[in-house]
């Protein structure tokens, strides 16, 4: 099978390689590495050509089997539909958000809907695209109760990391980071000194302007942002109505489960997190709803309503670099015992971004046998 890679050079697309390098992929394909800018120079030895080949180049691209973008929108938006129109029979595999509502386009999160995946190959479709990252990490922690079409509504509220935004911000985030322990550094050195006048001096830097904020717009670092992607006529951010649109897509729901919260960026570095409000549709007892999230994927890793244990398991640091999602503060919530409470973190650039992805490329490969 011929696979093209496109986008394997940037943060998405180097975790991508990193992981197929891990479960040994490239040995069952012939693969070809892309280039928007750096066209003939040479290519990773991991590839079938010696150098790297232009990606706007379309009779190069129409010569694979299967391509995989992770090189964002505006690439898949100014190839994929001249290769269309070409009547290229290959298959797309895509990190970016621009065809996931495309009605040829089947949105990949197998471990949640292998099913729909296979309908979709048996019917003939070629389209494929990851999830967005919020939605992903949700579907994973909580498809047991989704797949037992216990669940009403869900209300997401995320912490989402700076890597969400691409490399240039979480070069921001650590610089702001660094920037404001500058600041203050003598006064934290010296045990006695006020921390009163330690914060006044951080927040006055905070607001000084002097900051560098190109990426994010204001500081980050000791902040939060509540408001990720554009402005939408429901009052809701673009981040916000994928949740619903995108998991309902995912899940070929007949009846769509309402989903709907809030985003925000926070000063995480890869790891998204969301604390989620569930209203099922029936009271169950706990160890009955531990039981269902407990056996629906390898990955989702129950942790226990304690201190101790949250600590441990249910940061952005103990779970960045790993593919495990765990999910914590499982409790009913004062309101009724059909409202539960659920806080989950997940590597949004792994099952976030590219493990769906990597995924669908064995799903083709196995397939051609
Ligand atoms: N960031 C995320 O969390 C998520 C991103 N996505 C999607 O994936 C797309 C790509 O995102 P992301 O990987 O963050 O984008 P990056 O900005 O890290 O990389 C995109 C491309 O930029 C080019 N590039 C230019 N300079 C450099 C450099 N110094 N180092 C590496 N690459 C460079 C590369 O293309 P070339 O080699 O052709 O020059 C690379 O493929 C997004 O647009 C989005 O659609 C999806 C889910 C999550
Ligand atoms: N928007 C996400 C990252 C992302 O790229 O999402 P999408 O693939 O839906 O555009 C974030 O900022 O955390």
């Amino acid at each position: 099978m011929r696979v093209g890679l496109v986008g394997w050079r940037g943060m998405v697309g180097s975790v991508l390689v990193q992981r197929m390098q891990e479960e040994g992929d490239f040995k069952r394909i012939d693969a070809t590495f892309f280039t928007t800018s750096q066209a003939g120079q040479p290519a990773p030895e991991l590839a079938s050509t010696e150098v790297l080949v232009d990606a706007h180049d379309l009779d190069a691209i129409a010569t694979m089997d299967v391509v995989i973008s992770c090189q964002g929108s505006s690439y898949t938006d100014a190839v994929y539909p001249k290769l269309q129109q070409a009547g290229w029979e290959g298959y797309w595999i895509d990190a970016a958000s621009s065809l996931r509502m495309d009605p040829q386009a089947t949105i990949v999160l197998d471990p949640v809907n292998r099913g729909v995946i296979d309908a979709a190959l048996d019917a003939g479709k070629t389209t494929f695209v990851g999830g967005n990252c919020t939605v992903s990490l949700m579907l994973m922690a909580i498809g047991g109760l989704l797949e037992a079409d216990l669940v009403e509504w869900v209300s997401p509220m995320t912490y989402q990391a700076a890597s969400g935004g691409g490399a240039r911000h979480m070069r921001e985030l650590l610089g702001q980071m660094g920037d404001l322990h500058s600041e203050v550094a003598e006064q934290l050195a010296d045990s006695h000194s006020a921390i009163l006048d330690i914060e006044k001096a951080v927040t006055a830097k905070m607001n000084s302007g002097e900051l560098a904020t190109d990426q994010f717009g204001v500081p980050l670092a000791g902040s939060l942002i509540p408001w990720i992607d554009s402005p939408l006529p429901s009052g809701q951010s673009r981040e916000e109505w994928k949740a619903e649109a995108e998991a309902n897509k995912i899940l070929a729901t007949d009846n769509p489960v309402a989903i709907d919260g809030l985003c925000v960026r926070v000063g995480a570095l890869r790891c998204h997190s969301q604390a989620l409000t569930i209203k099922l549709k029936r009271d169950l007892p706990l160890a009955e709803i531990e039981a269902l999230l407990a056996g629906h994927n390898d990955w989702v890793q129950l942790v226990d309503n304690t201190p101790e244990a949250t600590r441990e398991a249910l940061t952005p640091t103990a779970v960045t670099g790993t593919l495990n999602v765990p999910v914590g503060r499982l409790r009913k919530l004062s309101m009724g015992p059909e409202y539960l409470s659920a806080f989950t973190v997940g590597d949004q650039l792994l099952w976030g971004a590219a493990e769906p992805l990597r995924r669908m490329l064995s799903i083709l490969v196995a397939r051609q046998g």
